[in-house]
């Protein structure tokens, strides 16, 4: 039997799958690593962890399974989008990667916006967001100009992980669509943007298609894996697009919900698109294909943060119990999870979550249950723009941690008032690296055939007619949080460390 690793480099953890011809995944294994966030707004993360825990797991992998390693064909990357990893001549890491949930280069933002106007969006097919990686460079080149001066090469996360284990520098197009230096449709670099910006162009990496096979690994990789050099290392893609890859998310009228980190509702294009920037619209990591999706930056993070804030030393699991008996909205409790800002639909970096409604009836696991509600009202206003632009949204595969539950994907089911399909494996982006590595191998024709024999539906969850109708009632009171609470936060905003 042969085998292909699929690595994702998650926001909270690296998950690496061994997946065999049949598209089993045989072996799993996870590493987290920290967050720093030095400031409120600041996101950071250290690539060294990044590759440190990526070759530990790897090792595990390797050594767990007495798989003979020269049967692992290829490995491919899954990564967290827009992270800035900036490298001097000597590709050196000059500082922490500052992540996709950074949300300190507002003024950055209103400067691309001034100096680019409507081009921006016709390049990039997206308006500037503090989380794309083009505002990042902005803020260092402003308050780190020595830093920026040193800087021969940035890279995106797991292009700097990748490039680790193979010694090639590159990036592909779906991560890179994430940067706002990418001219989306016409696949390369803008020249324009860089020009105008005052970036060197020279600081872009050379692009390619996330199947192709950028070489081989490196000795002392190797040397530290068990791994072979003769294992083959295929470019990857972004999170978003492995995980639309690793859940079928192949043709027209395909609709995926990943909660992650963050959380993401995605829906596949066929071609070009104009949404004027009203949703993100990058390149898919299927070739000439695209995706438009909406993004609720703390999705998974927020049940994360309050799980990690009141009941630390509890599993996701005990901590859940009990959410299935609270009736639908939490008895009058809503949540908004906007413990970063905010980016779909409002593009918002000094809003913050509340808790509205809180009656002294409230017991702890009304608050979870809200919580999952909100992170849950918050995607669905993506889902709702979605069919207002007159696409069909009945039927939504489920992938990331947040796929791990029963009680949430019912509620999923609930609130988006469509059919909820969970994978046997809901590990979309690690598995999406996994297939792109099986169809580089060349065990497939196209990543069609290859989704028609690895992707199996394991459970599904229907709508049911009385809790749509109470979410129904719930949402527009969900949606009035977000304009009653923008002028508190802004007030707040100062006292925030
Ligand atoms: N057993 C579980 N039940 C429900 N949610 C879970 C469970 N385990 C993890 N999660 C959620 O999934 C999130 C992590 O998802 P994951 O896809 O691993 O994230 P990332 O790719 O960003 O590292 C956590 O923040 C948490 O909210
Ligand atoms: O910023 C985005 C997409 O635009 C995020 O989706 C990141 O790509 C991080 O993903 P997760 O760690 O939550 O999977």
């Amino acid at each position: 039997m042969k085998y292909v690793i699929g690595i994702d480099l998650g926001t909270s953890a690296v998950k690496v799958l061994l997946v065999n011809q049949k598209g089993e995944v045989c072996q799993a294994v996870s590493k987290s690593y920290p967050l720093i966030q030095a400031k409120s707004g600041f996101s950071e993360q250290v690539p060294e962890e990044w590759v440190k825990m990526t070759v530990q797991a790897l090792a595990e992998l390797v050594s767990a399974r007495k798989v003979n390693p020269e049967d692992i064909e290829g490995i491919s990357f899954s990564g967290q989008m827009h992270g800035l990893v900036l490298l001097n001549q000597q590709y050196q890491v000059l500082r922490p990667a500052i992540l996709w949930n950074d949300t300190r280069t507002t003024w950055q933002c209103r400067e691309i916006e001034e100096k680019l106007g409507e081009r921006l969006v016709q390049i990039t097919k997206n308006t500037a967001l503090e989380g794309f990686t083009l505002p990042k460079l902005l803020w260092v080149k402003e308050h780190e100009p020595d830093v920026f001066t040193d800087t021969a090469v940035f890279m995106l996360p797991k292009d700097y992980l990748r490039f680790r284990m193979t010694g090639t520098v590159n990036s592909e197009y779906s991560d890179a669509a994430g940067t706002l230096l990418l001219d989306v449709a016409r696949k390369q670099w803008s020249e324009e943007i860089c020009e105008r910006l005052e970036i060197p162009l020279t600081i872009c990496p050379p692009l390619v298609e996330s199947s192709h096979c950028v070489g081989t690994l490196l000795p002392e990789i190797c040397r530290q894996t068990g791994l072979k050099e003769t294992t083959k290392v295929f470019a990857g893609g972004a999170d978003n697009a492995c995980g639309a890859i690793g859940a079928g998310i192949l043709s027209d009228g395909k609709t995926l919900c990943s909660i992650g980190t963050s959380g993401v509702i995605l829906s596949y294009e066929e071609k070009e698109r104009d949404y004027q920037g009203k949703v993100h619209f990058f390149n898919h990591g299927k070739e000439d294909a695209f995706y438009a999706m909406g993004v609720t930056l703390s999705a998974g993070y927020s049940l994360s943060w309050f799980k990690e804030t009141f009941a630390k030393e509890e599993s996701f699991d005990e901590f859940l119990h009990g959410v299935a008996q609270i009736p639908a909205g939490s008895r009058g409790l809503l949540f908004t999870p906007y413990l970063f800002g905010e980016r779909s639909p409002h593009a918002d970096s000094t809003i913050r979550g509340s808790f509205i409604g809180v009656d002294s009836s409230h017991q702890r696991s009304d608050f979870v249950r809200a919580v999952i509600e909100g992170i849950t009202f918050s995607l669905h206003e993506s889902i709702e723009w979605f069919r207002q632009e007159r696409k069909t949204v009945d039927t939504i595969v489920s992938i990331g941690g947040g796929a791990k539950n029963p009680v949430w994907l019912q509620i999923q089911a609930d609130i988006f008032n469509a059919k909820i399909v969970k994978l046997e494996n809901e590990q979309g982006p690690g598995m999406g690296a996994a297939m792109l590595a099986a169809y580089g191998c060349g065990w497939f024709e196209s990543l069609e055939e290859c989704a028609a024999q690895w992707i199996r539906p394991s459970m599904e969850f229907a709508p049911r007619r009385e809790q749509v109708e109470i979410y129904r009632d719930l949402f527009p009171i969900y949606q009035e949080i977000y304009h009653q609470t923008k002028e508190l936060s802004r007030k707040l905003a100062k006292y925030r460390k």
